[in-house]
């Protein structure tokens, strides 16, 4: 279908043609706006940037001018890739159905082509181009951040956006920037809007639920080289001499440090303390690990016998949300307040069954966009992802619930009062790692516990993570939240036969969502039957797929 002259007139009258010819795109290269926006190597994002700029613009456009975000970060990524993902006006991640819009405009590729289907976009979404479009935006520690933020100010000055720059600063400080501007002033303010409201939010409402509490050891944080280091250097300063950190692997301007044998995803997959850390975490004291834009967070210690122990996203999970259900119980809000959780298949077997004991627990399929939405189902929604992604949401109800609930005993009072500091404390927008780290030192703090205390909450379960590489990983599809295989046909109950062979066995199979890989996840009563598991059910999936029997990996069984 053609499109509608008058919108391909207005394109090509305005800037955006001539400024898009700068932006050309590469070739042979497939964009697609995934659950983490568009991610690759940054050498070839220059027209993504360009025309996510000329979206953004839009997007505030249809939703009247309020402030859409926009993050430049490939996150836990090798240095070298780049990225870029849109925030909506509450915060929240771009809506899913502009993922496809993105993705279409990316591809388009020439000029011509993606005016044309500008055109037909905003015919079809009726945009009205009369209205004012209005983006902040800002970039991780990259050195490639500054050039394609260039490209992306250009795709906003094409539309006349007005755009302000948040500069250099975290994933999460952005989505709380995105929701403080779009609530100042009216009864919902989320904050001051700024770095600087940011700080304060979270320093005080810490503060206030340590007040009575001892201040805990020096707590090392990992910072991956990147853009941690700066924002969790200025967080250090408000809150002052209680809370004492230790900031490693801060060097943002060493050429491929960032996330390099680091940070939040090498704890996670790797299972072991950053190499750069030994000798400086001490027995007993506690560490964390951000990862490269300070939104995922992972907790641990090594013990006397230097044995090292992690603390992932549901043991977080489990610290924090037994600590939410004991404050709702103590406030007598037991009855009004719905607390739960939301995991997904790759949380621990021993996490869910240790939450599952205390309050409702959800599976829903990978991706935080899935945890977010089902975490809004509560009054408040605990949610992370086993590699430390994740947030405590209060529902609007439950705020007004907090705000006007009476106390009739001062105990009561007391458990009321930090039920809305942590309402303060935790950042309602995204997984942050800063505000999470905050809220299990308070945690940490009420319970007089130490990284042991907090591990013996319960015994992980020996697990092994395995990929596979198949020539299609799109004939692989999942239901029941991923952990049931509908094809290819046969494969599942031949999964299910061998898990059940092995004590506690436990496996599911995945295409990823962000890797050209089949993920096979695996669980066991022992570490070696897991593996045995995960390689057994590996060795499955590459048959199915039609894998080539001479390059098969020699591990696989
Ligand atoms: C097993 C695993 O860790 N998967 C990760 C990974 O997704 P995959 O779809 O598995 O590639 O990246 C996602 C985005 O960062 C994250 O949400 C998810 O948890
Ligand atoms: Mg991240």
């Amino acid at each position: 279908m053609p499109a509608p002259a008058i919108w391909t007139w207005w394109v090509k009258t305005s800037a955006v043609g001539s400024r898009a010819d700068k932006h050309p795109v590469p070739a042979n290269v497939r964009f697609q706006y995934g659950t983490a926006g568009f991610r690759t190597i940054a050498s070839v994002l220059d027209s993504v940037l360009f025309r996510v700029g000329v979206l953004a613009a839009l997007r505030s456009k249809k939703l009247d001018g309020k402030t859409i975000g926009v993050m430049v970060t490939a996150s836990h990524n090798p240095e070298q890739d780049n990225g870029v993902k849109l925030v909506d006006p509450r915060g929240e991640m771009l809506d899913t159905s502009w993922e496809a819009h993105a993705t279409t405009l990316s591809n388009a590729s020439t000029t011509d082509d993606f005016v044309s289907e500008l055109a037909k976009f905003v015919e079809k979404l009726q945009i009205d181009l009369a209205k004012p479009a209005r983006v902040v935006y800002a970039r991780d520690t990259r050195p490639s951040g500054p050039a394609l933020v260039a490209s992306l100010e250009d795709g906003l000055r094409a539309l006349g956006a007005e755009a302000r720059n948040a500069g250099v600063t975290t994933t999460p400080v952005l989505h709380y920037l995105v929701r403080a501007i779009n609530t100042l002033g009216t009864k919902d303010s989320y904050g001051e809007d700024s770095e600087e409201g940011y700080f304060q939010k979270l320093s005080s409402a810490y503060l206030k639920l340590v007040a009575p509490r001892q201040t805990p050891p020096p707590l090392l944080i990992d910072c991956a080289n990147g853009v941690g280091a700066p924002i969790a250097t200025r967080l250090a300063t408000y809150l002052g001499d209680r809370l004492s950190l230790v900031l490693e692997n801060t060097a943002i301007d060493t050429p491929g440090a960032l996330n390099n044998a680091c940070g939040a995803d090498f704890v996670k997959t790797s299972q072991k303390l950053p190499p750069s850390l030994a000798g400086r975490l001490q027995p007993g004291q506690r560490g964390c690990s951000l990862d490269g834009d300070a939104d995922r967070l992972m907790y641990f210690y090594i013990d006397q016998r230097n044995q090292f122990h992690m603390l992932d996203g549901d043991k977080i999970a489990a610290l924090v949300a037994a600590f939410i259900v004991d404050l709702v119980k103590t406030s007598g809000l037991e009855s009004q307040m719905k607390v739960g959780v939301v995991q997904t298949a790759y949380a621990n077997g021993a996490s869910t069954k240790y939450l599952t004991e205390r309050l409702p627990v959800k599976c829903v399929p990978t991706g935080v966009k899935h945890l977010h939405h089902a975490a809004e189902s509560y009054n408040i929604g605990v949610y992370f992802e086993a590699n430390g992604h994740g947030t405590v949401l209060f529902s609007p109800a439950a705020q007004e619930t907090l705000q006007t609930y009476e106390p009739s005993t001062p105990a009561q009072a007391t458990a009321l009062e930090h039920l809305r500091n942590l309402n303060q404390l935790i950042n309602q927008t995204v997984g942050d790692a800063l505000s999470d780290m905050l809220l299990v030192e308070v945690v940490l703090a009420h319970k007089a516990y130490d990284g042991s205390d907090w591990d013996s909450l319960y015994v992980d379960l020996p697990n092994r993570l395995v990929k596979v590489v198949v020539a299609d990983r799109n004939q692989f599809k999942t239901e029941d939240a991923e952990r049931q295989l509908v094809s290819p046909p046969g494969l599942q109950s031949k999964i299910t036969d061998l898990a059940r062979r092995f004590e506690g066995g436990r496996s599911f199979v995945r295409p990823s969502g962000t890797e050209d890989v089949v993920r096979v996840y695996a669980e066991a009563g022992s570490k070696p039957q897991a593996d045995e598991l995960a390689f057994r059910v590996a060795g499955l999936v590459y048959d199915f797929a039609g894998g080539n029997p001479t390059s098969r990996p020699k591990e696989f069984i």
